[in-house]
């Protein structure tokens, strides 16, 4: 019976995918697998039995990838499974920006219950000129990162009336079929900085975007912006926010990422990272996490990996076994030959590189044995291999 080990509050529908078939607890011995969602595991020893980690949800900056791929572990995320519960915060960070209404609600709450009916219409009233906003309708929104998020985020102000200016050089082709025509795009970060009135980031955080809004592309942006963030602290440098706040050139920062030197700035509304936490989201992330996790353990196949090639045999018959391996060659034409000398009928195969890594899955007549496995664990460039299912 394979082990989950789960970290994080993951959502009871997705664990509910695992049936009796599987042991799954938090800090549960000897995993096959780690569920997880924001946990940071930069420092964390894998067990040795570790085949994969699935993230529920879409940032993978909290997963050593490269320490991961080194140890054969598949790491699997979910794109796109909480975009919709992103782009909704997202609105509503704008909204609640362009509307005063954390300043509305800390006056109201700041009123003493002791005012009569009357006294407390005639405060309101005359207070509520100091908390005027302005409409999002035939404003400029530039989005940068135009990938599940961006994309949510691009149509739904469209739907209410802002012109929208993109920006992502490295748009893939099925994220282009999804975005509108309407979508204008930006050549240049700094073009989309000068022509927005909000600007909203949506893209991963990496060695590549750290620090992507900074002095030099603030020194860009449109006089009193907006800067909305529900991607990752990292990718805004803050000592350049800080100034681009005092000099009026950024009238207000919207984060999705507390941190001690904005916690009591007054042009900074902060919120919990809570841009995945509905109901929905959690579900969704967890029942697709779940599945691909299933797949990979019960079959071998991979989907959603952001560090192993996305692979798929059916199963026909047979026994299966997978291996992964440095994308070089001979190595599969070793295993074969390995094969060969053992007598062992090949039934089905499939083979996929991604970048350095080669990943087979194979189906043989016979049950692998221990010494099958260690045969192919000893060929040159060989880091992993696997029975899969019931075997000898
Ligand atoms: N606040 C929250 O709770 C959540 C935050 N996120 C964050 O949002 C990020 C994006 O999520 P998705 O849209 O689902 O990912 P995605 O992978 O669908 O889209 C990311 C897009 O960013 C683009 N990109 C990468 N580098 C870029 C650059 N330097 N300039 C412009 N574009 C660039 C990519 O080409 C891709 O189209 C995640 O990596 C995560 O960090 C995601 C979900 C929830
Ligand atoms: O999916 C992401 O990248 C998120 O940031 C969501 O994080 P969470 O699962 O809510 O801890």
């Amino acid at each position: 019976m394979p082990n989950i080990r789960t970290i994080n509050n993951i959502h009871q529908q997705g664990l509910a995918c695992f049936k009796e078939r599987y042991q799954v607890a938090e800090g549960q011995e000897a995993p096959d697998a780690i569920m997880l969602r924001s946990a940071n595991l930069h420092d964390y020893d894998f067990p040795s039995e570790v085949k994969a980690l699935a993230r529920c949800g879409a940032g993978v900056n909290n997963i050593p990838i490269q320490r991961c791929s080194e140890q054969g572990i598949v790491v699997f995320n979910t794109p796109g499974a909480n975009a919709n519960a992103v782009k909704e915060l997202v609105l509503g960070g704008m909204l609640l920006s362009a509307r005063n209404i954390a300043a509305g609600l800390s006056f109201i709450e700041g009123l003493s219950e002791d005012m009569d009916a009357k006294a407390l219409q005639l405060k309101v009233e005359a207070e509520k000129k100091g908390f005027v906003g302005s409409e999002l309708t035939g404003k400029t929104l530039g989005v940068v990162g135009l990938g599940a998020i961006g994309a949510e985020v691009a149509h739904a102000a469209l739907g209410l009336g802002m012109k929208v200016v993109g920006f992502d050089p490295a748009l893939s082709v099925q994220a282009a079929w999804r975005l509108s025509s309407e979508v204008e795009c930006a050549d240049e970060l700094k073009d989309l900085l000068a022509a927005s009135d909000y600007v909203t980031i949506h893209v991963p955080a990496n060695k590549h975007t750290q620090g992507l809004i900074n002095s030099d592309n603030l020194a860009s942006i449109k006089q009193g912006a907006v800067l909305l963030n529900f991607a990752r602290g990292s990718i805004v440098d803050e000592d350049a926010l800080l100034t681009a706040l005092a000099k009026q050139q950024l009238s207000q920062y919207v984060s999705d990422f507390p941190s001690l030197a904005l916690l009591k700035h007054p042009k900074v509304l902060s919120l919990p990272h809570l841009g995945a936490s509905t109901n929905e989201a959690e579900q969704n992330c967890a029942v697709m996490a779940a599945r691909q996790l299933i797949d990979f353990l019960e079959n071998g196949n991979i989907h959603n990996s952001v560090n192993f090639p996305n692979i798929k045999l059916s199963r026909t018959e047979g026994y299966r076994i997978a291996f992964a391996n440095d994308n070089v060659p001979k190595v599969l034409s070793n295993v074969l030959a390995l094969l060969s000398d053992m007598d062992i009928n090949v039934i089905d195969m499939l083979n996929k590189s991604r970048n350095d890594i080669a990943y087979t899955l194979m189906d043989i007549a016979t049950p692998a044995t221990t010494e099958l496995l260690e045969a192919i664990a000893n060929v040159e460039h060989v880091f992993h291999v696997n029975a899969i299912g019931e075997h000898a």
